[in-house]
């Protein structure tokens, strides 16, 4: 919902657009429950000041790593910090401790790598840029702390990228669980190895759809 009380002439605004989803601009005239809009695109719009939105005029241009930092937590603000993070290729922003994934369409590996595991192994959380070893990292010291099991659910579209963030999360979780290898291969190696079968059997059903992905982390005792 739009606080319309923020909403004054002069302000900055969102406003809905029906190619960009969301366009910015300036109130030029409010008529009762109507808004005209000067879009920055050269637009002029006429909206319904339920669906005008305030522009945090403040915001880094780069976005921020964790959108409960932001002014207004509503769609076209959260949508916008995205998108000015995945410009500057960050691919991974914080709701809290719920990491958001944006699907990067493009192979990553400097982000996975072991140098990377070990930039998170023991970081507190919201310490280091957001990612998916970070969420990995806070189950396994949760799990190991409390000495209980824990579970990560891993939730999106089809192709929105759940099957590679488990990957990853496995291959995290694998990393920190042991190296010793049976026939050659790593503890690491045979964990990924198993993502079909787990593919297979493992989703989870949720609200959203039947589809999603959920890692267990089994505490197995000392
Ligand atoms: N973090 C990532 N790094 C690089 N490529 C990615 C990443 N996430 C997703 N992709 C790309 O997007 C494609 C689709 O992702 P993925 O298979 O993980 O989606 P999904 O959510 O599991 O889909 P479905 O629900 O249909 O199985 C991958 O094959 C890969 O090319």
């Amino acid at each position: 919902m739009a606080t319309t009380d923020n909403i004054i002439v002069g302000s900055h605004v969102w406003v809905e657009d029906p190619v960009l989803a969301w366009i910015d601009g300036e109130v030029l005239r409010i008529n009762g429950g109507e808004v005209r809009v000067q879009a920055t695109n050269g637009k002029t719009v006429v909206a319904n000041i339920s669906k005008v939105f305030p522009k945090d005029t403040e915001a880094p241009p780069g976005g921020v790593d964790d959108m409960t930092k932001l002014s207004y937590l509503h769609e076209p603000g959260v949508l916008h910090n995205l998108a000015a993070r995945y410009e500057l290729n960050e691919i991974y922003t914080y709701t809290g401790n719920i990491l958001i994934a944006i699907n990067p369409f493009q192979r990553l590996p400097h982000m996975y790598d072991t140098h990377m595991m070990e930039q998170y192994k023991g970081a507190a959380f919201g310490e280091l840029s957001p990612h998916v070893f970070a969420v990995a990292d806070a189950a396994y010291r949760q799990m190991i702390n409390e000495g209980k099991s824990n579970s990560i659910l891993v939730s999106g579209e089809s192709g929105a990228g759940k099957t590679e963030t488990t990957k990853m999360l496995m291959r995290y979780l694998a990393y920190m669980g042991g190296r010793s290898g049976v026939e050659g291969r790593t503890v690491e190696q045979q964990v990924l190895e198993s993502n079909p079968v787990l593919e297979a059997f493992g989703n989870a059903k949720t609200v959203r759809n039947n589809n999603s992905r959920c890692v267990l982390v089994h505490y197995l005792g000392n």
